[in-house]
């Protein structure tokens, strides 16, 4: 059985304050015991939501991370000082990584081997443009970029990922994938993770990204190969993400 994995990507948003009204939150309400819930922060307030999240069931990720160990990257984090901070997961291959930090497929490996090797849950992220979909290629792009990943590692190294299917066009857009259309990207790929081991596929969670909110969560989180959701805007406002949270349990 998986577990629904509920990750808040709050990308360049959020405030201490924000933080510590998450903390405040989530301290006083009970999460669903099956579900594990996740907030990726920018850098500098991972050590206090680490804090603010302490006695809660609530783990801290970061948004990106260097494939460099440590040296002369003016501005670059490390896998190590994200694990220091307090970080458990992180985000590898965002679509704006990907699209305005130029980040191609060999830099999104290079970034997930960084994170396994510091014991950090690299969380894929893999997604169509729209002009890719309507050009009927969804499919080649994200298998596309699951395996340029998946090919690169072995056994163990993949059943430590998640993957979060993202379609570019419903990211901020208010246009979400209709449950048919994100679980038939989500079967694709756990078909194509077959190919590897049955086991592997079985057991990888697969999250929909996408402008999930309160309102669309239960619906998507209800198709059998949608593990879970990688939540944006939603994921700002507390009671939102607390409502997401509560509808994957
Ligand atoms: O990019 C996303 C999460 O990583 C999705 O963002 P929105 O939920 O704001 O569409």
């Amino acid at each position: 059985m998986r577990m629904p994995l509920i990750a808040g990507n709050w990308k360049m948003n959020g405030s201490l304050a924000l933080v510590e009204e998450f903390g405040r939150a989530f301290t006083d309400v009970s999460l669903p015991v099956n579900v594990e819930v996740a907030v990726m922060v920018p850098f500098p307030f991972l050590e206090s939501a680490g804090r603010a999240l302490g006695e809660t069931a609530v783990t801290v990720g970061a948004q990106t991370l260097s494939d460099q160990p440590s040296g002369a990257f003016t501005g670059e984090v490390s896998a190590t000082m994200l694990r220091e901070c307090g970080a458990r997961l992180v985000l590898v291959g965002h679509s704006e990584r990907r699209s305005l930090f130029g980040e191609d497929d060999a830099a999104v490996l290079s970034r997930v081997k960084a994170a396994l090797l510091e014991g950090l849950t690299p969380v894929l992220c893999v997604g169509e443009t729209l002009e890719e979909r309507e050009a009927q290629r969804t499919e080649a792009v994200v298998l596309g970029q699951l395996e340029a990943v998946f090919d690169a590692l072995d056994e163990g190294q993949r059943s430590r990922l998640v993957v979060a299917y993202e379609p570019v066009w419903a990211i901020g857009t208010g246009r979400t994938a209709t449950p048919d259309q994100a679980q038939s990207v989500h079967a694709a790929v756990r078909g194509r993770l077959t190919r590897y081991d049955e086991a592997l596929a079985a057991g990888m969670r697969l999250l929909y990204g996408g402008s999930m909110k309160a309102d669309n969560a239960a619906e998507l989180l209800a198709q059998p190969d949608i593990d879970g959701g990688l939540v944006g805007g939603a994921s700002l406002k507390v009671d939102d993400f607390l409502a997401i949270c509560q509808s994957a349990g």
